[in-house]
């Protein structure tokens, strides 16, 4: 039997909480809790972001905490808007993102997963990434999470919108993020 204390998932992003706790499913070794908070928006490069993210839910919470921070990366744009994309789609909506990439031939992007995982207050944050290579499209499909209606993975003719969450939840970037956790997790027991 496991003594360790519960993790503590510190988001503001119910859409992030819902695909977690699908894709990490019932026999994942450790009890995940979720903490409603909004973690401040940070800049900077996307594992900085992530480390220090964890570190501020590190302060707001008692024990273990996990943070996830999520970007999506224009090719053709060196990788803008990144991490600043809850802005971008905030005011642009899919469509003004569709519309940012019209001058550029390369439409592909990256959709890019960080999770960071702390022991405590003092602990270094550990980092899982997950990436999921893709075209930006006009958008498509349901609009209940962000920018999935202009991400079109590659090899797929839908977008992340359009296909059924049980699909998307296997080949997108948390997936391949929570993978890697899920791994190190596994190990550890
Ligand atoms: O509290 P946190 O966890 O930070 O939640 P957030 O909504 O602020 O999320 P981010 O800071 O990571 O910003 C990422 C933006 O991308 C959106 N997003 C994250 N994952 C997504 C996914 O899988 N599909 C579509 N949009 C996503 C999300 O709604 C934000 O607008
Ligand atoms: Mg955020």
């Amino acid at each position: 039997m496991s003594m360790s204390k519960p993790i503590t998932f510190v988001t503001g992003n119910a859409k992030k909480l819902e695909e977690l706790v699908a894709i990490l499913g019932p026999n994942f070794p450790r009890t995940v809790i979720s903490k409603k908070v909004d973690l401040p928006e940070l800049q900077g490069e996307i594992d900085e972001i992530a480390v220090k993210k964890c570190k501020e839910a590190a302060r707001q919470v008692d024990g273990p905490v996990l943070i996830e921070d999520t970007s999506l990366c224009f090719n053709a744009l060196e990788g803008l808007p990144g991490p600043y994309i809850k802005w971008f789609l905030e005011k642009l909506q899919p469509e003004g993102l569709h519309r940012m990439l019209s001058g550029w031939e390369d439409k592909s992007a990256r959709a890019v997963c960080t999770f960071a995982y702390c022991e405590s207050s003092v602990a270094e944050p550990k980092i899982f990434q997950g990436i999921t290579e893709g075209t930006i499209v006009e958008p498509r499909g349901p609009r209940d999470f962000g920018w999935d209606p202009v991400f079109q993975p590659k090899g797929y003719d839908k977008t992340y919108a359009e296909l059924p969450k049980s699909e998307k939840n296997t080949i997108s970037h948390r997936f391949r993020a929570l993978d890697l956790l899920r791994n190190h997790f596994q190990n550890e027991k």
